[in-house]
């Protein structure tokens, strides 16, 4: 088909696996009303039951902190109560993304805002006006107005299908944000740290082909990770739509994402005794989206079931996760380049507190920087400069007050002034490093970790500390401005490489540094692969400040009995060197306790938000190596479907948010060996189980291997006379080490390419689980055996092969295009042009690709290809044409089709019906009920 962004197979899933947050099961509503106050809900046009839209923990807590002032209270609680307006994106990279901009705009807007004038009770549908060009829409209608009103049906209709297609994309307006603050070109290389399920690294590929043209790739990539395999997955649906050749999907522990450089010096570097200069030998970023696991406060109104769950811990517990992840980002981050940290929470704990630390810890090697010139038309609000921590019920201003009793997880970056009051020899001062997520606790510091019964630690320090830092260029939108969801932003420039020596490498272990001092550093955001040989070299450079060469050599002493370690010399006793230091634990860690069963599970449920067990597991698995399968997904994490209905109004989700990852397995489809093929029979060979894959050190992953083999290269270039030029040497991928039996090749682009190379060269550090553009797959039907060629062109492929193709290609008239579209299956005697008919019965068996010919042209015998030509995938039966896309991808086809011609700038499709239209067969491609075009078994060969 003629672009990117068009209609895929994979989105099957969507309809009948949206969650509606707002419909309460029995047993959660019983729940509620024993356990907390539930109001009506104030929408006076939806029927729901009542829903828990209030915690009294969460307003003590906001108006504490002074999110918004005492005044605007109500009207901020009023708003988060209510659910939030449907959004969407449509996607601009998408072959009809001026269609369908113009269609809202001259159709639907204005037909709404005349019934709205004739006095109807329809509410508006507009674009956002601080998103560029247009793009992204907000839209909140009733389920009952949908009902009354045929604009707003139709309307429906149109982002159904929009959406299934692919076109549109449902997105929380907020959620658009950040990736709009990272400034991303073409060229960039792009790291999405936290990126399931996936809207903003969609919007990132966007970015990076913009003004790229069709057949054409861009010089930069993304790499999108996330540490949930299950999340990745929908990650990977969500982004295929993008038809993308740049992108690779990673899964990492983003705050111990793998270094990859090469050491100029390494023999790898060489091949055949020749210096090779490789393209890339160092895996840093231009841009890093840091959108971290968060509290999830700020999708109250699309998650209401927060309401229940919140409690403070869910926000301190998140901090210690949030610094590193921010850390790791700007140790990846080049010189020069951006970095975004966003969450979808309001705490200034898990915002303001975590960019201070940053900042703190990187000195003046990074800046945050003030973007309020930049999208003026977004309402935001300063970040704060003053905030409180609580926890067991206390209010706390300062670390100072920490140390007067133990409470759990709490930490002096939490703090306003991040300072440490307590002297390495206080006996209570607390630490959350050795913490993992599932330490942290609700607050209350239950659990087994009792606090210390001492009547010192109930009385504390209320004097408030005050960031130096610039926290006020943070950008938090709150939901009462503009009819949205909750945000927060910061973005932050990278000026020079991050210092590597910190605080803890010196006796007494103390940060002099003042806040806003600018030389010292962390290494915390670095891997031991970063830290180098002491010389700082592999991108942690010295930095060339003369300051940096004067030095205080007075010596510090430690206070604590480290006499008691002991240090093994070898001239002793003849025998190697070796240190060893015996610690017994004499009471409670002060800063850890466990978290109850309960809220585990609640914050394992909550959509955007902490870093879940189940992740932890999943990882731990799979390096222990047990296989990683979407299969796996339980019965409770699966979301339950919800009707076509919710798409609109308050119910309307980001798409791949909702989507049941169990549901798309086939989305990081394991790749099989493809089992030998009886030409006689049409039977394999094999029973098809699938063996335990590896990926370098990765087991249960399949394995991602340059795809070489000439004799199918050249088998598919002769079959679809591939032009030359085209560059696929290098660029061909496939998962799964049996090159000979390969059931799908993926196209990389040349940025890929050039992190593959590096990534062999450093032994596989980076974890794909999905890589490239899927541009081949093999038919394997028996009747396919009878074509010259064993692999078809998947539509996700062939708006970058279209201008390269030369065979198998077929211009049609508009009304024989339209017929293929309506019936499926076309003999070649019915076409309504008998020269179109001829010619497809001479084309191979096997696939081949039929174009729309623009205007009312004759044929020519190589179509003319552009950016707005449009195809589809067909199969050259025996004595027919038949479609190789799905029922819905036609529909939408033929809608653009005819939109196109009622603006009169489409092609003329004459209204004559084909003599004869019968499939010898009945078509496969019946997307609704087969579903799936791309895998069909070709039953209708002709
Ligand atoms: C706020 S969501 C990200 C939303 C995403 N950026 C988007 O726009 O669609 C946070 C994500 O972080 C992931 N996550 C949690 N802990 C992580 C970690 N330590 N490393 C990487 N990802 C993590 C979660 O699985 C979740 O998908």
């Amino acid at each position: 088909m003629g672009g990117r962004g068009r209609s895929r197979t994979q989105r099957k899933h969507f309809r009948q696996s949206r969650d509606n947050v707002w419909k309460r099961s029995r047993s959660d509503s019983q729940q509620d009303d024993e356990n907390t106050n539930t109001t009506k809900n104030p929408n006076p046009h939806h029927n729901w039951e009542p829903f828990a839209t209030q915690n009294p923990s969460f307003d003590e807590y906001y108006k504490e902190q002074g999110i918004v002032s005492p005044e605007e209270w109500d009207a901020f609680m009023e708003v988060l109560r209510r659910p939030l307006p449907a959004a969407f994106r449509i996607n601009s990279s998408s072959q009809f993304c001026g269609d369908i901009r113009s269609q809202l705009e001259n159709d639907f807007m204005k037909c709404l805002q005349a019934e709205a004038a004739d006095g109807s009770e329809v509410d508006g549908v507009g674009p956002l006006l601080w998103y560029p060009e247009n793009l992204a829409w907000q839209s909140n209608f009733s389920r009952m107005q949908l009902r009354k009103n045929q604009t707003l049906e139709r309307f429906h209709e149109f982002l159904k299908l929009e959406n299934e297609i692919g076109n549109i994309t449902r997105q929380e307006a907020v959620s658009m944000v950040p990736p709009l603050f990272l400034d991303v070109c073409p060229d960039h290389f792009v790291l999405d740290m936290c990126a399931a399920p996936g809207s903003k690294t969609f919007q990132l590929l966007e970015m990076i082909y913009h003004s790229i043209d069709p057949g054409s790739l861009p010089s930069g990539l993304v790499i999108a990770n996330d540490v949930d395999v299950q999340r990745c997955n929908l990650l990977i649906h969500q982004t295929k739509r993008m038809c993308t050749a740049n992108l690779i999907v990673t899964n990492h522990e983003a705050q111990h994402f793998p270094s990859c450089h090469l050491n100029k010096n390494r023999a790898d570097a060489f091949e055949n005794g020749v210096a090779m200069e490789p393209s890339v030998s160092q895996l840093l970023f231009d841009r890093v989206l840091c959108d971290v696991p968060c509290s999830g406060d700020g999708t109250l109104r699309k998650a209401p079931d927060i309401w229940r769950k919140w409690n403070v811990g869910m926000g301190n517990g998140l901090h210690g996760l949030q610094v590193q992840i921010g850390m790791r980002g700007l140790s990846l981050l080049k010189v020069g380049g951006r970095m975004v940290y966003s969450t979808c929470s309001m705490n200034p704990v898990e915002n303001e507190a975590v960019v201070a630390e940053i900042l703190r810890r990187c000195g003046g090697s990074v800046e945050l920087l003030d973007v309020s010139s930049e999208l003026p038309q977004l309402v935001r609000r300063p970040g704060l400069k003053k905030w409180k921590v609580r926890d067991k019920g206390n209010w706390l201003a300062s670390y100072k007050d920490v140390s007067k009793f133990c409470p759990a997880g709490i930490i002096p970056s939490m703090f306003p002034s991040g300072k440490n009051y307590v002297d390495n020899a206080d006996k209570n001062h607390g630490t959350v490093l050795g913490q993992t997520q599932d330490d942290v606790g609700d607050g209350n510091s239950a659990n087994g970790f009792e606090p210390k019964n001492d009547p010192e630690s109930l009385t504390y320090d209320l004097d408030e500390e005050v960031s130096t830092f610039p926290l006020e260029r943070c950008m938090r939108i709150v939901p009462h401005d503009q009819n949205t969801g909750a945000f927060f932003i910061a973005v932050l420039a990278k000026l020079s490489p991050l210092p590597g020596i910190i605080p803890s490498m010196f006796p007494s272990g103390k940060n002099y540094v003042d806040n806003a001092d600018k030389n010292h550093g962390t290494v915390l955001g670095q891997t031991q692969d970063d830290v180098g040989d002491g010389n700082s070299a592999n991108g942690f450079e010295p930095k060339n400040d003369p300051e940096a060469l004067t030095y205080d050599l007075d010596e510090e002493v430690s206070t604590f009995p480290l006499e008691r370690c002991m240090r093994i010399v070898p001239h002793d006793q003849n025998t190697g060197a070796f240190f060893i230091a015996v610690l017994a634990k004499l009471s409670p860690l002060p800063a850890i306790q466990k978290k109850p069963a309960s809220l585990r599970r609640q914050l394992n449920s909550s959509n955007d938000s902490i870093p879940d067990k189940l992740a932890n597991e999943m990882k731990e698995e799979d390096i222990n190596g047990s296989e990683i399968n979407s299969a796996d997904v339980t019965e409770e994490q699966v979301p339950e479907a919800a009707s076509d209905a919710d798409l609109m109004g308050s119910e309307l989700e980001e798409a791949a948010l909702d989507t049941d990852p169990s549901k798309i397995y086939e989305e990081n489809e394991p790749e099989e060996t493809e089992d030998p093929v009886d030409k006689e029979t049409g039977s394999k060979a094999g029973g098809g189980k699938r063996k335990l894959q590896i990926q370098g050190k990765w087991r249960g992953v399949d394995p991602v291997v340059f795809f070489t083999n000439n004799a199918i290269v050249d088998s598919i270039k002769i079959f679809y006379g591939i032009d030359e030029s085209f560059a696929f040497s290098g660029h061909l991928v496939t998962r799964n080490s049996d090159t000979d039996h390969v059931k799908r090749i993926y196209y990389v682009s040349k940025s890929v390419k050039d992190v593959l190379e590096l990534n062999f060269k450093r032994g596989q550090q980076l974890k794909i689980t999905s890589i490239g553009l899927k541009m081949f797959e093999r038919q394997s039907a028996k009747e396919c055996l009878l074509s010259p060629c064993a692999f078809r062109i998947s539509s996700e492929g062939l708006p970058l092969l279209l201008p390269r193709i030369t065979k198998q290609i077929l211009e049609a008239s508009p009304v024989d295009f339209k017929h293929l579209l309506q019936y499926k299956t076309i003999k070649f005697a019915d076409f309504v042009d008998a020269e179109f008919g001829e010619k497809a019965s001479k084309l191979m068996l096997g696939c081949c690709v039929v174009v729309l010919r623009k205007d009312d042209r004759s044929s020519s015998d190589l179509p003319q290809v552009d950016a707005s030509t449009i195809a589809i995938g067909c199969w050259r039966g025996r004595t027919n044409i038949s479609v190789m896309v799905t029922a819905i991808d036609c529909r939408e086809m033929l809608e653009r089709l005819s939109v196109r011609m009622e603006n009169g700038n489409g092609p003329v499709l004459l209204e004559t019906e084909p003599s004869i239209v019968e499939s010898e067969e009945p078509n496969t491609n019946d997307g609704e009920t087969k579903e799936d075009a791309e895998t069909m078994e070709l039953a209708t060969v002709g």
